[in-house]
């Protein structure tokens, strides 16, 4: 059998890391002895997540456009030119059968040197709103899958396959570890838990609406499991000072997102693609406060889809300071809702999406060879 190899890239946030990782997995699976590369962006999360999950990467200079200081943006193109470069070399080094771009900065010079190269490409979006690079490189691709109806309007029909977000593997076993989990976090099987969760870099609005008001978390007997981000990490803590013997557990990231899931009775999040697509699965009823930092406000529409079907419940960034603990609150203490919401997300449910994906790549290189 001949030895198939993939380059997998993109990254700059777990969003679009550990759907790639996931369809690394599931390729090593059905492939035997395939060879995958990683093309991640030099100083971004992928360059650590990457390696600990067992795979090469190389890193690329590419950095973002500064949309509000335009000089700042020649050494942005200075950085592109040498990122193509670097990947055409990666590229004709490696002799991949096909390049899989996952989103983020690193898949635009990937993919765009990989198609003049004339190496296949497959696109996965993870979004309901598609960026620019992803639109650019979508003239060119092969094969497009997507996780939400309606893409058409963003790029041409007869390439788009609808697979949903690979979800990792381990997270698609949390269910019925719930004492585990809880033993794990040091926290009771006997109280209610909220977990926090800020997508994987934090959230600023989510952690100041909760330090904001711990002390009515505390008063309705519901401990916390809370992820902060890095940025915002050292303030929780110095917030927390105050709270001595408390039930909460607390860290910039959470490594087993498996037992955090599994331990929450409900979860407080960002609307990021791949939090969505695992609440989903899990069936987590969940208050979902969008980023207003994001292009084209995706995740309001990421939440929306939801919301929509009272799947979720929606705190706007802007209200969640007033509103988000007290809605939480009302919510936790409200079995009826809390397992309304659990049926309603459950049916929004994508099983499955990584193995579709390593299909439509199988498709495309069993073709080309
Ligand atoms: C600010 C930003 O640009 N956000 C985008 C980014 O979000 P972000 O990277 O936050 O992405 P998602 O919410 O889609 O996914 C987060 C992933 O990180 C994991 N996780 C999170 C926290 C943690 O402590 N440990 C952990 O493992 C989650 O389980 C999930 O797998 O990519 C998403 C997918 O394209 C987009 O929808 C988001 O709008």
């Amino acid at each position: 059998m001949k030895q198939y190899k993939v380059i997998i890239s993109g990254g700059g946030t777990g969003g679009h890391i550990f759907p790639a990782i996931s369809i690394a997995n599931t390729l090593k699976k059905r492939i035997p002895g395939v060879q995958i590369l990683f093309v991640g962006a030099e100083d971004r999360m992928e360059m650590d997540k990457v390696p600990a999950a067992g795979y090469e990467i190389v890193g690329l200079p590419v950095k973002g456009f500064d949309r509000s200081h335009l000089l700042n943006n020649i050494k942005v193109v200075r950085c592109l030119l040498r990122s193509l470069s670097l990947a055409k070399n990666t590229i004709r080094d490696f002799q991949p059968d096909i390049a899989v771009g996952v989103g983020g900065y690193a898949s635009g010079p990937t993919l765009w040197m990989a198609s003049s190269l004339g190496i296949p490409t497959l696109i996965q979006e993870q979004n309901s709103y598609a960026g620019v690079t992803n639109k650019l490189l979508a003239k060119k691709a092969d094969r497009i899958c997507v996780a939400y109806e309606g893409m058409d309007k963003f790029f041409p029909a007869e390439k788009i396959v609808v697979t949903g977000n690979p979800v990792r593997q381990d997270l698609e076993e949390a269910r019925g570890k719930r004492e585990e989990a809880l033993n794990f976090f040091g926290l009771s099987p006997e109280k209610k838990t909220v977990l926090v969760v800020g997508g994987s870099l934090g959230a600023r609005t989510i952690n100041q609406s909760i330090q904001g008001d711990l002390d009515k978390f505390f008063a309705s007997d519901v401990q916390l499991i809370w992820q902060t981000g890095r940025y915002y990490h050292e303030e929780a803590i110095r917030h927390l000072k105050a709270y001595r013997g408390i039930p909460v557990w607390c860290s910039d990231f959470i490594s087993r997102m498996d037992f955090a899931y599994a331990a929450a009775d409900l979860v407080i999040s960002r609307a990021g693609a791949s939090s969505i697509s695992e609440l989903c699965i899990l069936k987590k009823p969940v208050v979902l406060v969008p980023s207003p930092n994001v292009a084209e406000d995706h995740q309001t529409k990421n939440a929306l889809a939801l919301v929509n079907n009272r799947a979720a419940v929606m705190v706007t960034d802007k209200d969640a300071p007033q509103k988000l603990v007290d809605t939480a609150l009302s919510l936790i203490h409200d079995d009826d809702r809390l397992s309304s919401l659990s049926q309603q997300i459950g049916k929004m449910a994508h099983f499955h999406s990584a193995e579709q994906i390593v299909d439509e790549i199988m498709k495309i290189i069993e073709r080309k060879s």
